[in-house]
């Protein structure tokens, strides 16, 4: 609603002309407005009043009323000049209870400052603001609308509301409460354009509001963060907290805080608010400099220090995660299986063991979790992840044999990957078992005994008859104690991946260690470019467990795909997260990959012939199948390791599972090897891998494998071919034959054949190489003549023997090439 310049003027008994230009002064109509037939905002009338209304008694009074907040005034009692404004019903109902809702806002304003309340409120016009307290005692009288109740009849609805003023903004009618400062009358307003200056204003967005403010809302970890610099504008702040601006002052007047949408509000206001909202405040004041957006490193860091504080306040003990290594033979699987059988743990008897690539026994109500692959090439491969999953290694050292050379390769990489070190003198049962000459090695070694001064403790063991278990499991679990091994259960789980297999029937499964938290059946893990959603989970007794607690080792069913042993895994939200993050790892493979083959290559001459000499170099290609993820590492590391200069080795492809009809298929037109090791054929591969011309070789001893890799590749290359002597006669006499002439020969070593290759030498010349055609024994031909006995020998073409000479017997053997 609105009333035109002249009649306000009119009403306050001021020329039009002069009206109209205060009011382009105030910005109150446009600059360009020149009739003052034009109108003027109802939202101003508060500002004209107080700047033309006359101090002396208004025209419109409001009986005081004893319960002072609720100073309403009804519109009944408004003396209005007569003929001026008619009402109707309606409208003066519709004042009534607008005048009511804003007595009692009032009130509430009033009540959150004011112990008691003046009783009377005269809302006397007074000529010019007296600036209110913030805790103004009471509530600002309907003013305006009574002022403005005799404007002309085409206001049709006047402001009849008597808006309660935000405590803060001047109140320019409400009588104080002492004594109103004297205001002259004709003092001029100067009401800042800006928003919070107009008390009226807070319902109604000011023309002149400031512009947008520079709030904005960023998300770092989850955590919403308006980042703002005060003043903190009413209107600004909801839209950063994403509500309507009425809504949010609504709010504020529930706090008992009024304020317009352009007014600011004080920071612990908003922060309270913010909180309420589920927002965080960033408030940069003036002249500080702005800090730089958080990292994704930085919001990593953080997260993970709120893991590492939530762990330190959850943190339990949990079991040693425990690794047996040693030369091959020493008895590193009797001693697994020995502490295996002895030590079920209680409850878990008359389980059927599983091979699942761990497992976990029970001494003295205590866990020890043993890493079930014996040797240290799937410890290497895990720690070449990245993966620490042990926290002791024992070093398996057979008592007789002592040190041997992959005993040092073992004790390199337990002392490499910094785990705690034990050693178990097997064998001590057999005859030459030598535990001081063992305990001599050690300190030669540097890792001395434990009772010969040093750090090391050593426990001697006969694994085939049991003796020694208890001592060694005693001894890793005060190893144990001094690790102070803890992990926090209630964390979200993650861990490692220490075996996985592809099952016919349940898919791809791993057995997992988990190192933090507690894995469930349900979880949703990612584990690189695989995930899972945990369907269920199995220990190494093959019975069905829900939950894994930290170094609990169990199978995992659920998974996309064979995760690699040794990488790590952890649960996230859900299956869809898991899902997406694993596809995300495996783009970012993909990529690494890509750009690794697109790198620019070493164009050299040398590198040109290394890759001649590389393209006629002979290439082995072998597909490789195996039962388990473990043998598949194992498999390729021993392949891995067969170097030659003459042949090359290139697994195709390396797999978990049985050897199927697509492996021949795959094999065929590169011409590779398959290779099992500990699996089975699917039925017809035989068949087809005959058609096809495709070799296949199935190991279950893993240096046998290696052994025979070996061979075939040397298989490759062209055979050496080997001189092999069978026998030598020296020559006595030279006889004339029909055809030539013979000599008479003693067979001084070996043995002479018919037939057989033969050379005559001259002390160190070769006079003639050739086929041995005739051979006598006196007048008959024979065809072998051995050693003591003469003969008579004519190799074929060749007539110039001399007493003296010999004659050599020998065969061309070809032997397979060397690698
Ligand atoms: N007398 C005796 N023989 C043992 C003992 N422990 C193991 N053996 C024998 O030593 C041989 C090798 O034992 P394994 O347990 O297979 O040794 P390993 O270190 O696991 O061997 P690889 O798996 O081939 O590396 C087997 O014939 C065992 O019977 C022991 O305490 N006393």
């Amino acid at each position: 609603m609105s009333a035109r310049i002249h009649e306000i003027a009119k009403q306050y008994n001021i020329e039009p002309k002069e009206m109209l230009s205060w009011l382009k002064q105030q910005g109150f109509v446009a600059a360009d407005t020149k009739s003052v037939s034009s109108t003027v905002s109802k939202i101003y009338y508060d500002e004209i009043a107080k700047q033309f209304a006359k101090p002396e008694p208004a025209p419109v009074e409001v009986t005081p009323e004893p319960a002072a907040p609720a100073a309403v005034v009804e519109p009944a009692r408004v003396k209005l000049p007569a003929g001026v404004f008619v009402k109707s019903a309606q409208d003066i109902q519709r004042e009534k209870d607008e005048a009511a809702k804003a007595a009692a806002a009032a009130r509430a304003a009033a009540s959150a400052t004011v112990v008691s309340a003046p009783p009377v409120v005269v809302p006397k016009p007074m000529p010019a603001p007296a600036p209110m307290v913030k805790s103004a005692p009471l509530p600002p009288p309907p003013v305006s609308a009574p002022r403005f109740a005799p404007a002309p009849a085409q206001v049709a609805k006047p402001a009849p509301a008597p808006m309660m003023r935000p405590p803060v903004a001047p109140a320019p009618m409400a009588k104080a409460p002492v004594a109103p400062p004297p205001v002259p009358a004709a003092r001029p307003f100067v009401p800042p354009p800006s928003p919070g200056a107009k008390p009226t204003s807070f319902v109604q967005p000011s023309p002149t509001a400031p512009a947008a403010s520079s709030m904005t809302v960023t998300e770092e970890g989850g955590v919403k963060i308006i980042h703002l610099k005060p003043p903190i504008i009413v209107r600004d702040f909801a839209v950063a907290l994403g509500l309507k601006p009425f809504k949010l002052i609504s709010e504020l007047m529930e706090m008992s805080i009024f304020a317009s949408m352009n007014q600011s509000i004080d920071e612990a206001v908003a922060n309270k608010l913010a909180e309420k909202h589920g927002f965080l405040l960033d408030i940069k004041h003036r002249g500080e400099t702005q800090a730089p957006a958080p990292t994704p490193e930085k919001v990593k860091q953080t997260k993970e220090e709120k893991a590492r504080e939530e762990d330190l306040k959850n943190l339990a003990p949990r079991p040693p995660v425990v690794v047996i290594m040693g030369h091959v033979d020493h008895g590193k699987t009797s001693l697994l299986d020995a502490i295996r059988k002895a030590n079920v743990a209680a409850g878990e008897a008359g389980g059927i063991t599983q091979h699942i690539g761990a497992y976990q026994i029970e001494h003295n109500n205590r866990k020890i979790t043993f890493l079930d692959t014996p040797g240290h090439a799937a410890f290497t491969k895990m720690r070449a992840r990245g993966a620490s999953v042990t926290d002791i290694a024992v070093l398996v050292v057979a008592a007789d044999d002592g040190f041997m050379p992959q005993t040092d390769e073992a004790l390199k990489h337990a002392q490499d990957a910094k785990v705690a070190l034990m050693v178990a003198v097997n064998k001590m049962d057999v005859k030459g078992a030598n535990l001081d000459r063992v305990k001599q090695q050690m300190q030669e070694r540097q890792i001395t005994p434990e009772d010969w001064g040093g750090e090391i403790v050593t426990v001697p063991v006969a694994a085939i008859k049991g003796q020694g278990i208890t001592e060694l499991l005693e001894m890793i679990l005060l190893q144990a104690d001094v690790l102070e091994l803890k992990a926090n259960p209630k964390a979200e789980a993650s861990g490692v991946v220490v075996e996985s297999e592809v099952d016919v029937g349940r898919g791809p499964l791993a057995t997992v260690i988990v190192q933090r938290g507690t894995l469930r059946v349900g979880d949703a893990i990612v584990c690189g470019p695989h995930w899972a959603k945990v369907r269920a989970m199995f220990d190494d007794k093959g019975q069905n467990i829900k939950e894994a607690p930290p170094s609990m080792p169990v199978r995992v069913i659920g998974w996309s795909s064979s995760p690699d042993s040794g990488s790590k895994f952890m649960a996230v939200k859900n299956a869809r997260e898991a899902e997406n993050l694993a596809e995300e790892e495996e783009h970012r493979q993909k990529k690494e990959a890509v750009s690794a083959a697109a790198a620019p290559k070493d164009t050299s001459l040398d590198a040109l012939f290394a890759n001649i000499a590389a393209v006629q170099a002979k290439t082995l290609k072998v597909v490789l199948k195996s039962d388990v993820y473990g043998s598949v590492e194992a498999v390729r590391n021993v392949l891995e390791g067969i170097k030659s200069a003459k042949v090359s080795l290139e697994v195709v492809s390396a797999e978990v599972g049985i050897i199927t009809k697509n492996d021949v298929l795959m094999a065929a037109p590169s011409k590779a090897t398959i290779i099992g090791f500990n699996t089975k054929q699917e039925n017809g591969v035989t068949a087809l891998a005959k058609h096809h011309g495709v070799t296949i070789e199935s190991f279950e001893i893993i240096y046998e494998l290696g052994d025979r890799v070996r061979e075939m590749m040397a298989d490759l290359l062209e055979p050496d071919l080997k001189e092999n002597k069978l026998g030598g006669a020296e020559v006595r006499q030279v006889f004339p034959v029909a055809k030539g002439f013979v000599a008479g020969c003693l067979v001084t070593e070996g043995k002479v054949n018919r037939g057989i290759t033969a050379r005559v030498r001259r002390g160190k010349e070769i006079m003639f190489e050739g086929k041995v055609g005739t051979l006598r024994r006196f007048k008959d031909d024979a065809n072998e003549v051995r050693a003591g006995l003469e003969c008579g020998i004519r190799l074929d073409g060749y007539d110039g023997y001399q007493p003296g000479d010999r004659i050599e017997c020998y065969e061309i053997q070809k032997v397979r090439a060397s690698l």
